[in-house]
This record gives C-alpha cells, sequence and structure tokens, in this order.
C-alpha cells in the first residue's frame, strides 16, 4: 500500500511548493492515473514514492517502508520493489535489447541460468521476441518503450510507477502500452501513472487523482465516476471536469464497497490466465515468476 500522510514538499532551491499537505492512500493492487497540467506536482508526486525526493513534512509510507525512518542504505533495496517506466524510456544505447532486460536482473545478482530463461519470457509479453538481439538505435519509439516496460516487469515488482510512459510514442501504440500495464496489473501489481492523454484516462476508465498546484483536487477511486462532462476533448485542463466529485467522501467507505464489488482485482490472475487462450501474455506465469 502506498500512503500519503499529510505530505507537502518544498522545493528550498526556489522555495517552491509543489506539493501541499497530501493525503491519499493507494491500496495494493490498484491501476490509478495522475493528472493534472504542466509543474502541478505529479513527478514529484511519484519521485516521494520512489524515496528519489523526501517529504519537507508528513511521511509517505510505500509497503512498509516510512520516509521518516528509511536508512539510506535501504533505499537500493527498497526500488527493487518497485518496476519504473519513463517518457524518455531510458534504456542503454550500447546494449541489445536482450542485454539492457537482462542488466536489470544482473544489477541485483540474479545468475545467469535464470536471466536466460526469464528474459526471453518477458521479451514475449512485451511483444519483442523478434527485437532481442537488435540495438535501441534500430528500434521505434513505441519499441524502446517496451524494452523499458520489460525492463521494469522483469524482476517482478510489487509496483509499477510510470512517469508519462505514452509521451513519446503514436496513439496506437500509447493504448497497447497501457493496455500492456492493464494485464500486469490484472495479474495483481499495483499501477501508478502520470499522463496528460486525456484520451487514454477516457478509455481506461481507473481510479483518477488529479493534482493542481501541489493539491490534490480530485480523487475518484470508482472508475465509473471518472467521467467527463463534455464528451469530446474540448480545452486543455477539462479532465478536471467529472461528472462526480468523490473527493470529499470517505475514501475508506469507497474502498470497502470496491474490494465487495471486486473491483479491486487483487485475485485475478487465474481468471486473467483463463482469458489468455491465444496470444503471447500468459501473466500466471509472469505471476509466478516466468518458470516456463
Ligand atoms: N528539483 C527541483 N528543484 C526546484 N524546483 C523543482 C524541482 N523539481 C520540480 N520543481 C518544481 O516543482 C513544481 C512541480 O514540479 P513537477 O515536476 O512535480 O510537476 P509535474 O506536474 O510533473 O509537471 P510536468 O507535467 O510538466 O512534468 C514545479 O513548479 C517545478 O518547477
Amino acid at each position: 500500500m502506498i500512503e500519503f500522510r499529510d505530505v507537502t514538499k518544498v522545493y528550498g532551491s526556489n522555495d517552491t511548493h509543489a506539493l501541499e499537505n497530501v493525503n491519499i492512500k493507494i491500496e495494493d493492487g490498484e491501476f490509478v492515473f495522475i493528472v493534472g497540467s504542466s509543474g502541478a506536482g505529479k513527478s514529484t508526486f511519484l519521485k516521494l514514492i520512489m524515496h528519489e525526493e523526501k517529504p519537507t513534512s508528513g511521511e509517505v509510507i510505500v509497503n512498509g517502508y516510512a520516509s521518516t525512518k528509511m536508512k539510506k542504505r535501504q533505499v537500493p533495496y527498497y526500488r527493487r520493489t518497485m518496476g519504473i517506466v519513463f517518457q524518455d524510456f531510458r534504456i542503454i544505447p550500447k546494449m541489445s535489447v536482450y542485454d539492457n532486460v537482462a542488466f536489470a536482473m544482473r544489477v541485483i545478482g540474479t545468475k545467469e541460468k535464470e536471466i536466460r530463461k526469464r528474459v526471453p519470457y518477458i521479451l514475449q509479453l512485451v511483444g519483442l521476441s523478434q527485437k532481442a538481439r537488435s540495438m535501441p538505435n534500430e528500434l521505434s519509439g513505441g519499441e524502446q518503450q517496451r524494452v523499458s516496460l520489460a525492463r521494469a516487469l522483469v524482476n517482478n515488482p510489487d509496483l509499477i510507477i510510470a512517469d508519462e510512459p505514452t509521451g513519446n510514442v503514436d496513439p496506437e501504440m500509447s493504448h497497447e502500452i497501457v493496455e500492456l500495464l492493464t494485464k500486469i496489473n490484472n495479474s495483481g501489481t499495483t499501477v501508478v501513472m502520470v499522463t496528460h492523454e486525456h484520451d487514454l484516462v477516457r478509455t481506461f476508465q481507473r481510479r483518477v487523482i488529479v493534482i493542481q498546484k501541489g493539491k490534490v483536487v480530485s480523487d475518484t477511486p470508482d472508475p465509473t465516476f471518472a467521467k467527463f462532462k463534455t464528451k469530446e476533448t474540448k480545452k486543455e485542463n477539462d479532465m478536471f471536469y467529472f461528472e462526480q466529485n468523490v473527493k470529499n467522501e470517505n475514501l475508506t467507505e469507497v474502498f470497502e464497497d470496491l474490494e465487495e464489488s471486486d473491483a479491486l482485482n487483487t485475485d485475478g490472475i487465474a481468471s486473467l490466465a483463463e482469458e489468455e487462450t491465444e496470444g503471447t501474455v500468459d501473466l500466471n506465469e509472469l505471476a509466478q515468476g516466468g518458470e516456463q
């Protein structure tokens, strides 16, 4: 679980209040979109989760690790529990697709035998089996982002943090990437994704947290609330205007309702695996560590 307890983040260099008094809970197995205009504080929100930045006041607790108590030497171990995907891919140009993904396993000391089993499986999962030997400069933007996603997934994280993962790919590929994230989420992995793309938020109806000027101005835990007032995207900020804003409702109650209605599908691996009778994705195996 991710919990922000009255978190304020002020960047000392320019006294910018990037986040102010944020209180948020994200339960295990959720898929959450974080939206808001440029400079609103979205990346800061993710950096606090990753422990790349520390709160100025308040506390961020992720899977039992509290920001106020975490020791520097614990941070690398803590980050291993999450897979991180960035807008600019951040793959290593001099390594092949295979080695880029294998690298994430090598740095944590995984045995080569296991790497040789796991990497082809993950490349198959993201549809890049045919590109294993390619170098990054031989790939399209969408393919590079899928390498980045494969690298984020290969160590079987509990949590995927994605900072505008579709920012540099075309709309069709954006859709495919979020679809892939949805499947990963259905196997139990929590996904927190920052996006500017209204169409994705409209299409994949999930919890939407809106941050504006450092404050959470809207939170729609039930995806059915994430309906926009207008059918068309008319203005830059139209995702701020929902038909219903449940920000002030008791979120605990909402979550209880969600659990009862099975909307938080944390136990969906078996049913998903049954659905995947064709194609390359077998999330049952992913959840079990990629044994084939
Ligand atoms: N390291 C930093 N030092 C000083 N100010 C910073 C730093 N990082 C971010 N800020 C400021 O904090 C505010 C929030 O930035 P943040 O990057 O979290 O916004 P964002 O919502 O992710 O924006 P964008 O959509 O443009 O990426 C901005 O005013 C930004 O200029």
